[in-house]
Order: C-alpha cells, then sequence, then structure tokens
C-alpha cells in the first residue's frame, strides 16, 4: 500500500513515531540514534525511518514546515499506517529571558494564527492540547532524570518572518514561551484519529538577541531534546 505522500509498506511503521520538521532531521535521528535503521518512505525527500532504541522499535519521519505539511503527514500516518502517537521534535524561536538557544520546551498546548483548526472544527475554536498522558510521561521521565526542561504554550505561527513583535506582551502575559509553525495542527489532526500527540522543542532562535542556531545545528543538533525524547518513550528500556 501507499499513499498520495507515503511508500511505505502497512507495518514498516511502528505506532510510535518522532516526527520533526526537518526530514534531513529524521534521517540524522535513524542513523545516530536507532539501531538497524531501515528507510521506510522518501516520496519527495520527506524521509522517514524505523529502528530500534534500547531494543524498542521506533519510527522516525519528517513533517515537512508548517501546519498543512504536517497535517498531511500526521493524517496519512495516523489514518493508514497505524501510527498511534506522534512526538514532535521540533525547533523554535523563543522571546523569552528565561530561555536561550537549545534549551528544551515542552508544548502542552498551542495557540495559533492559522485557520486550520478553526476548518477542521466546523468554525469553531478547537482547543489543541497535547494528550495527557504523554505529556505526563514525558514530565515523569524529566523528573526522574533531573532533565530540564521548561512546559508551556507555544504559538503555532504561519509567518516565520512577519510576526509582529508588538504582541510579545500579551503572548508572555498569557504563558506563551515561543513560536513553532506545526504543533497547534498536529494536536488537532491527533484528535480526530485518536491517537497521541505531543511537541518537544529545542531552541534555534532567540528573537530577543538575535542569536540563532545554523542550518547544519538545525539538522544534525538538538541532542538533548532528541535524547530526552527517545528516553522518555522508551523509560524502561
Ligand atoms: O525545525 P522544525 O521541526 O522544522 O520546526 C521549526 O523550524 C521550521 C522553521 O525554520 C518550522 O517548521 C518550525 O516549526
Ligand atoms: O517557528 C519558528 C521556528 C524556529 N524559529 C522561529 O523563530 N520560529
Amino acid at each position: 500500500m501507499s499513499t498520495p505522500h507515503i511508500n511505505a509498506k502497512l507495518g514498516d511503521f511502528t505506532e510510535t513515531c518522532l516526527f520533526p520538521g526537518d526530514p534531513l532531521r529524521a534521517k540524522f535521528i535513524a542513523e545516530q540514534y536507532l539501531e538497524g535503521a531501515e528507510c521506510v518512505t522518501n516520496v519527495r525527500n520527506m524521509l522517514g525511518y524505523t529502528g530500534n532504541y534500547k531494543g524498542q522499535r521506533i519510527s522516525v519521519m519528517g513533517s515537512g514546515m508548517g501546519m498543512p505539511s504536517c497535517a498531511i503527514y500526521a493524517t496519512e500516518l495516523l489514518q493508514h499506517y497505524q501510527v498511534k502517537r506522534l512526538v514532535r521534535v521540533g525547533s523554535c524561536g523563543v522571546f523569552d529571558e528565561r530561555l536561550d538557544l537549545n534549551d528544551v520546551i515542552i508544548a502542552h498546548a498551542a495557540a495559533t494564527d492559522s485557520s486550520f483548526n478553526r476548518q477542521q472544527f466546523a468554525g469553531l475554536d478547537f482547543p489543541a492540547v497535547a494528550d495527557p498522558r504523554l505529556l505526563q510521561q514525558f514530565l515523569n521521565y524529566a523528573d526522574k532524570s533531573g532533565s530540564s526542561v521548561a512546559l508551556g504554550l507555544i504559538f503555532s505561527t504561519d509567518n516565520f518572518y512577519g510576526g509582529d513583535t508588538a504582541l510579545w506582551p500579551l503572548f508572555r502575559k498569557f504563558g506563551v514561551l515561543g513560536f513553532d509553525m506545526e504543533a497547534a495542527a498536529l494536536y488537532s489532526v491527533a484528535a480526530q484519529f485518536n491517537a497521541q500527540a505531543l511537541t518537544v522543542l529545542s531552541v534555534s532562535d532567540n528573537l530577543l538577541s538575535g542569536t540563532k542556531l545554523s542550518a547544519a545545528d538545525r539538522q544534525s543538533g538538538f541532542a538533548t531534546m532528541i535524547e530526552f525524547a527517545l528516553n522518555a518513550l522508551t523509560p524502561s528500556a
């Protein structure tokens, strides 16, 4: 079987799939962290892999950038490939002086400027929230391992370059830690298919200081976030 955007066979994906935006980050995770990783899909170079981490099978696939792309891959994985759990391991920009490059954030919910969720939900406001059991699992692992993670809201935007900085005080007041471009749609697509989703982000852009990671670091860095997510998903391994 295949879908318009995935050419894997049924059974090639495991129930749990890491879901970075960058397909080359997916390749990096597979090659650096998964034993026996095999590429299971490559349509449009949106690479997906399955391998073993500490003896447990796990998949990783790119989502692309932005909510429309993320929603296409999430839908096909959940609807056709029997994936049950999507964990976004993404990058983000922050405007909070307590956070800096490479810090790790867990987004328990996402506000958005996108109309995607209203289109999904009959024009009404949808609460884009992480799966509570998966969130608890990650928080428990953070406590147990002493991992430093910030827990908060994220703002998923359609507009990487055009954000209005005048909104930052409002966002701060409401607990928004930073920006990504996918979490809000990922959470509604997961809800639609009764699946679990969580977003973990590593800071790539400090919007206050203007410091930012290189393209190479966004592709092949983020070890703290990647190892945190893999270990939180395999706590007994
Ligand atoms: O690094 P990824 O996971 O792609 O996430 C962030 O990076 C991209 C923008 O550079 C957007 O997709 C944004 O959400
Ligand atoms: O959405 C994003 C991702 C990374 N950095 C940003 O500033 N925004």
